[in-house]
């Protein structure tokens, strides 16, 4: 069984506005959706769209925590929340000129709920693949994301985590199935500036020798590098028009996730993490099955090195 966690989830509030965004006046937009968010809740999503059987976890509550899980039912995604008196939080996403992302702290987790949340993991055995993803909501002790990987490596099952900084560095010891930091978040978890692919490649090596069984380097519209073993492999991404970067690096989790479990290849699993991650770059909302079809024909991947 694949279980995604969000322990912070949200409502995505999408608004296009009319205009430029006008700081201190007012602005309308006529045009605005409202989805299930949240970085493991995205994996979840996507998933579900590539007929990957899996359940979505993390703490809900409120009206907002109810409007979460009907607009994930309505998409027949299966989830086993852990209820919290706070209302799961709206995250704002602008689509203007650029794109532009409000992201609220969330509710406060008291310590009870935070021990509730263990049930919903009962039956993870052995082969098991928990996905950990996003930001940890107030309440939650230090240590939380250390504490549920260990619980997952007591019960021989895998792990994947999206996360950053120190949480991120003290998950790579713990030999995540995939880690998958952004350009960014790698120059950050190393305090360097890379700016061109050579630039990249030692650091991804790096993550592996960390810890990591596989590696992926997401560039945004550069496409993404790929790590396992001794192995580099690089993919532009497919051809098409940027409409909404939000929840694309999820998708790429779920595209590798999906396919891997289909016939242990991680090269096919990479390809298809590119087509997923492009897909939702090319849509307003996460992508759906037909478009992820689409571009995974197109997605060619090159080999950089080997040693
Ligand atoms: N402009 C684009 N054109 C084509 N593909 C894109 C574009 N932006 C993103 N993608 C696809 O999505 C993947 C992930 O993008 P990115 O590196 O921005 O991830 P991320 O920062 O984790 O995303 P987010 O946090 O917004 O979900 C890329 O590797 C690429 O396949
Ligand atoms: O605040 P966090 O937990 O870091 O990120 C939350 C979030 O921005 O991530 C997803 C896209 O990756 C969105 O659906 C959601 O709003």
């Amino acid at each position: 069984m694949i279980y995604t966690v969000t322990l912070n989830p949200s409502i995505d509030y999408v608004i296009y506005p009319n205009n430029t965004i006008k700081l201190g006046e007012l602005n309308r937009f006529d045009k605005s959706h409202k989805s299930a968010g949240g970085k493991g809740i995205n994996v979840s999503r996507i998933l579900k769209q590539l007929n990957t059987e899996n359940k979505a976890l993390g703490f809900v509550g409120g009206h907002t925590g109810k409007l979460l899980t009907d607009l994930l039912s309505d998409e027949n995604v299966e989830t086993d929340f852990t209820s919290i008196k706070a209302s799961t939080r709206i995250n704002v996403k602008v689509k203007g000129d650029q794109e532009t992302e409000i992201n609220d702290r969330g509710p406060r987790v008291t310590e009870s709920e935070s021990a509730d949340f263990y049930s919903t993991l009962a039956h993870l055995a052995k082969n098991d693949l928990v996905v950990i993803a996003g930001s940890k909501p107030d309440g939650l002790s230090e240590d939380y994301y250390q504490n549920l990987i260990d619980y997952v490596e007591s019960k021989e099952a895998d792990f994947i985590i999206d996360t950053t900084g120190k949480e991120l560095q003290m998950a790579l010891s713990k030999k995540p199935f995939l880690v998958k930091p952004n350009i960014h978040e790698l120059e950050d978890l190393y305090g360097v500036t890379l700016d061109t692919i050579d630039d990249i490649i030692p650091y991804g090596k790096k993550m592996l020798e960390a810890g990591a069984q596989h590696t992926i380097i997401s560039l945004g519209e550069k496409g993404a590098l790929f790590f396992m073993k001794d192995e580099v492999y690089y993919s532009a991404p497919p051809e098409g028009q940027l409409v909404n970067s939000v929840g694309s690096g999820d998708s790429m989790i779920a595209g590798f996730i999906g396919e891997y479990q289909k016939a242990n290849n991680p090269l096919d699993a990479f390809k298809m993490s590119l087509a997923c991650g492009s897909a939702t770059a090319f849509k307003e909302d996460l992508a759906k099955k037909e478009d992820i079809t689409k571009l995974a024909s197109q997605i060619k991947i090159e080999k950089l090195e080997e040693k």
